[in-house]
């Protein structure tokens, strides 16, 4: 079942062309990489996927009625602010609000959604802390059990593990591999090539605002490309635990 698909999405910011004519589909089961270089579209392009910004050609996403899309789709975006001391409980709570739940989410299935979301985000311990004194990575992770509350159908997540340790990296890898495995999709925008290589389905490489490659990891991530889009060499394998990709140096910089 296709969750999502663009068809020449093109977005603007100001008079910029910052995504040009995007084309791809998202099927239940997937776990999308979004991988490019700093500036390539790749935010511009999941914020134009959810109608947050003025776009042309089509989003299905964008196209649903604000209440059947908030039903359908959690965004997690980059910026990792948490504005109010509320406890951690709480904060995951808000992400109930497209399911009916008021300031408490009280129902059965709020309560259990919560609860899920903090188990999965390994936030057991932090229930009734302040989520405003946590450390970085701990506010992360409070933000995607966030994202993970709204239990849509598809997850877009903005550089989700960014600030992660690696044990909490690869958890929560594996916890968007176990929501695919459910039938959801996640598409979610990655910086560490390595992780994106052995944790993704498929992976979706921008450059420039274009598409330049779509289709499994060890394809997307040629060296040709690693070269031409990301200017390094890299280190890859592939192993009994699969693809292995490690960066090792700037192209320019190789000898
Ligand atoms: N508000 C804005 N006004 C004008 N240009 C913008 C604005 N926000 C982003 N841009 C530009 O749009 C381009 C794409 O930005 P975007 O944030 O989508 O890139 P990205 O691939 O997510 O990058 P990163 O890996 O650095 O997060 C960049 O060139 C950026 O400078």
């Amino acid at each position: 079942m296709m969750l999502l698909g663009l068809e020449y999405l093109t977005v603007f910011r100001g008079d910029r062309k910052v995504v040009d004519a995007v084309s791809l589909a998202v099927a239940a089961g997937e776990v999308v990489g979004l991988v490019g270089p700093n500036g390539a579209g790749k935010t511009t392009l999941m914020r134009g996927a959810l109608g947050l910004l003025p776009h042309e050609g089509r989003s299905t996403l964008a196209a649903l009625p604000t209440e059947a899309r908030s039903r359908h789709a959690a965004w997690l975006p980059q910026a990792r602010e948490i504005a109010w001391p509320v406890s951690v409980e709480t904060l995951v709570a808000l992400g109930r609000i497209p399911h009916g739940a008021r300031w408490f989410a009280d129902s059965h299935e709020d309560v259990r959604a919560v609860s899920a979301a903090l188990a999965q985000m390994d936030l057991d311990g932090f229930r009734h802390r302040i989520a405003t004194r946590l450390s970085g990575g701990e506010q992360a992770r409070v933000l995607l059990a966030r994202a993970l509350a709204q239990e849509t159908p598809l997850l877009l997540a903005d550089e989700p593990i960014a600030g992660l340790d690696p044990a909490h990296q690869i958890a929560t890898m594996e916890v968007f591999h176990a929501l695919a495995g459910q039938g959801h999709a996640v598409m979610a925008s990655l910086h560490d090539l390595g992780i994106a290589a052995r944790f993704c389905t498929r992976l979706v490489m921008l450059d420039a605002g274009r598409l330049v490659a779509d289709g499994p990891p060890g394809d997307v991530l040629s060296p040709a490309r690693l070269r031409d889009v990301f200017g390094i060499t890299a280190w890859r394998s592939e192993t009994p635990e699969g693809l292995v990709i490690q960066p090792i140096a700037r192209a320019e910089a190789a000898p």
